[in-house]
Parts: C-alpha cells; sequence; structure tokens
C-alpha cells in the first residue's frame, strides 16, 4: 500500500474476527512501532499480547476492577466488562514506561509511546488487519494495572484490538483544514 494513501485513509475497525495476524505479520506491527519518533531513543514503551484463553482471563480482571470501583455494580456493567475483551481475537495493551530523565520529561515518554501505538495502528491497517485503539476508564484502574504486571512507572496508553476486520474499511473522508492548519 502507498504510505500517503495510507495515511491518510487509516479508519478503525470495530468489528474483528478471528484469524488474529499471523507471526509474520505481528513481526511488522511490533518492529512499526519501534520506528515512533523518540527524544534519546529510550523506547518508553511496551507491548503485551492477549488471546485465546487469556481473553477470558483479562475480562475477568475487567470485572474484578469495576467491582473495586466501589459501591454497588450493575450487573449488566459487570458483564460487559467481562466482555469486552473478546471483542477481538487479539489484544494488544500499549503500555507507556515512564523513567526519569534530565532531558526527556514524561510527557515527551507518553507522547513517543502514544506514537508508537499509532505506528503499529498503521502497521495493521497497511496488511489488511482491523485495529481500534480503545480505553475506557478501566485502563486507568490500579487494579488492571496490577493484574498486568505493570511496574510503578507505567501506565496502559490502550488496548488496541486486532483481527480479521468484518466489513470492509469506510472510506475515510478528507477533512476541511481551515480550523486546524494557519500561517503565523
Ligand atoms: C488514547 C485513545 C483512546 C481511545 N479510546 C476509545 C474507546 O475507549 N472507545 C472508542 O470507541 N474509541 C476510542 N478511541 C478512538 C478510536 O480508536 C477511533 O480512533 C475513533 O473511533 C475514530 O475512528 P477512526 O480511527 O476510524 O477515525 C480512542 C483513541 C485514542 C487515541
Amino acid at each position: 500500500m502507498d504510505a500517503l494513501e495510507l495515511l491518510q485513509q487509516r479508519v478503525s475497525a470495530g468489528r474483528l474476527v478471528a484469524p488474529a495476524p499471523t507471526a509474520e505479520q505481528r513481526e511488522v506491527l511490533f518492529q512499526a512501532a519501534m520506528r515512533a519518533p523518540d527524544h534519546k531513543l529510550l523506547r518508553p514503551w511496551r507491548f503485551l499480547t492477549v488471546e485465546g484463553e487469556r481473553l477470558r482471563a483479562l475480562g475477568e480482571l475487567f470485572a474484578e476492577a469495576a467491582q473495586h470501583q466501589g459501591g454497588e455494580v450493575d450487573p449488566a456493567v459487570l458483564e460487559k466488562a467481562r466482555n469486552n475483551p473478546l471483542r477481538a481475537p487479539l489484544v494488544v495493551v500499549a503500555i507507556a514506561c515512564l523513567r526519569a530523565h534530565p532531558k526527556v520529561p514524561p510527557s515527551e515518554q507518553l507522547l513517543a509511546a502514544g506514537c508508537a501505538a499509532h505506528s503499529l495502528l498503521l502497521a495493521a491497517y497497511a496488511q489488511g488487519i482491523g485495529g481500534m485503539w480503545r480505553s475506557g476508564e478501566l485502563s486507568f484502574s490500579p487494579h488492571v494495572a496490577k493484574g498486568l504486571g505493570l511496574a510503578v512507572n507505567e501506565q496502559i496508553i490502550g488496548f488496541i484490538y486486532l483481527g480479521t476486520p468484518e466489513k470492509p474499511a469506510r472510506p475515510a473522508a478528507p477533512v476541511e483544514l481551515a480550523p486546524f492548519v494557519s500561517p503565523w
């Protein structure tokens, strides 16, 4: 796929089915992520892959986290939390790993991690893999972070759902640029 077409046409795919990306495709996804712009080459990111039965375990972790938020939890909310990870055959947890650095503040490291996640999404689209970056309040849950084994300096920046798109990608309409771009 042409690079400029990819950059202008990438869209998310919410409905994803098996098969999950192959080993070869995953190599491309993660190599693309590693090429994100990155001040001082800190690589302030890492990724966890969750698939198969582990998707159910992630759903259980989400349900537990919803219960840990306190108060009475609507059973429908719990059920939704439990089923959320089952919306794709592969969920990649994108994690920012922030460390003290004299030249690179945590905000820049967070941006670099976000760029890595975006590169992964672009590499997915380029390979015909459907992808969607999701967060939701449970991505900020300390219980989820602990269950996924995050260190204190790490934070979840997204759950990237990947799989085979159920429907063809919708066309991305061009955006009127005037509100977003102006000479100074
Ligand atoms: C950090 C981040 C978190 C997001 N979380 C969600 C989410 O929880 N649920 C959702 O529907 N979309 C979420 N999105 C937006 C979608 O990934 C997607 O970009 C949006 O639906 C627009 O679709 P498009 O990518 O096809 O333009 C998030 C995007 C980012 C960058």
